[in-house]
């Protein structure tokens, strides 16, 4: 199983210019989950800080029991080793055949025979569809199979996390899809904890058990995908649907008097871009079939609906339309109704939980833009308080 990650109160400044801060949130293991921002938001800095390749200002980072951010450079170095990286470009070595590429970091990290490392990295191509490539030089082929060699190099060290930096980037539609199809296959085979930061908005719709967005120098929201995909925050709707009508603006955020003249032009009809409405929630992608089931979306089925009570009503909802009827007996739960007070769940969540265990997070550290109110926080239908973002 993938290893969980534990982020508390992350800031990152350079020099005088903040990041992002106080990021709290939890990946829980082997769930994938998707980290949506608009560009310059600090995306690919949060990357960076959770496998030490930069250092955050305060908070922490932790993995198998290990603070990154306070660790020595021996532990820094050792816990590294759980993460694989799938950069932008590949960022493949542009003088090596895919072989060679792949096999890069089995020859600088192990000591493994060549026999042993031909074994694993014809497996890995294989896993990505690029059995039969190896001789290829990566100027000699697409934008997309240089991304699957990153990906195959990526997991030749046996990663518990695997983190992707845009794996849209350059890449059409319907590339987008394919690769995304590998990471839900790559992770129902390795199991792996996997974070993509992303501006697609298909991916971010229909792969992740988990999305979260980076906007104004703060985690806006993360937790369980249905939470973001029902939620009313102006700038989460805003970006979901790609459109200009929203506090995101040209260079990041927009002020109070751009807003309203903005408003003004839409209403009078100017087309605020985007196609239509985006609402509601997609179905999740699957396994292609005859690969194993996902053992992170078992475990997240039994890890949300322990927090179901905690979610915006719409979100509730679209986690109970989302199980079957036989899972939907199974937790006491149908459709067009909440957690029922007092059931098992209900039960469950109030027991005490270790912090930050199955995604559980104090009230107090939920993500939310600063000055803005939950959309739903009134009291939900259960009774009790508040959505649970910030949990995963
Ligand atoms: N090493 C660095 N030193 C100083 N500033 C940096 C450094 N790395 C990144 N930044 C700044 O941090 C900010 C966030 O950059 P980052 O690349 O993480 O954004 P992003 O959300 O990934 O953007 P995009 O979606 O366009 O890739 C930018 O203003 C960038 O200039």
């Amino acid at each position: 199983m993938g290893a969980e990650v534990v982020i508390e109160g992350l800031t990152k400044s350079f020099g005088r210019q903040t990041i992002w801060r106080d990021v709290t949130l939890t990946l829980p293991p082997g769930e994938v989950s998707v980290m949506l921002g608009p560009s310059g938001t600090g995306k690919s800095v949060f990357l960076k800080s959770m496998i030490g390749l930069l250092k955050p200002d305060r908070g922490k980072c932790v993995i198998n029991g290990v603070d990154i951010v306070r660790c020595s450079e021996h532990k820094l170095y050792e816990t590294r080793k759980l993460f694989g990286v799938l950069f932008q470009d590949g960022a493949l070595f542009g003088s090596m055949n895919l072989y060679d590429n792949v096999a890069f970091p089995l020859r600088e990290h192990t000591r493994k025979s060549e026999t042993e490392i031909r074994r694993i990295v014809l497996e890995k191509l294989e896993m990505t569809g690029l059995a039969g490539a190896e001789k290829k030089l990566p100027g000699e082929i697409s934008g997309g199979m240089r991304k699957r060699a990153g990906l195959a190099r990526a997991l030749v060290l046996d990663p518990e996390i695997i983190l992707v930096d845009e794996p849209d980037s350059g890449l059409d539609p319907v590339r987008t899809t394919y690769i995304s199809q590998l990471f839900i296959d790559v992770n129902a085979q390795i199991d792996a904890t996997f974070l993509i930061v992303t501006h697609n908005i298909n991916l971010a719709r229909t792969v992740p058990d988990n999305l979260g967005m980076l906007f104004r120098k703060e985690l806006v929201m993360f937790g369980p995908r249905e939470v973001l995909l029902t939620s009313e925050e102006p700038v989460v709707k805003q970006f979901l649907n790609g459109r200009m009508d929203g506090p995101i603006g040209m260079s990041e955020e927009k002020d109070t008097a751009q807003m309203a003249a903005e408003r003004a032009m839409f209403e009078a009809g100017h087309h605020a871009g985007g196609v239509e409405d985006v609402t509601g929630i997609p179905a999740q992608m699957q396994p292609t079939p005859g690969v194993p089931t996902r053992q992170g979306a078992i475990r997240r089925k039994d890890r949300v609906m322990k927090i179901l009570h905690t979610l915006p009503p719409a979100a509730q909802e679209g986690i109970i339309e989302s199980l079957t009827p036989e899972e939907q007996r199974h937790y006491g739960v149908s459709p067009r109704r909440a957690v029922p007070t007092g059931s098992r769940h209900a039960a469950a969540v109030t027991q005490p939980m270790p912090a930050h265990h199955q995604g559980q997070l104090p009230e107090d550290d939920i993500a939310r833009l600063p000055q803005s109110a939950w959309p739903g926080r009134s009291e939900s239908t259960d009774g009790s308080r508040g959505p649970g973002a910030g949990e995963a």
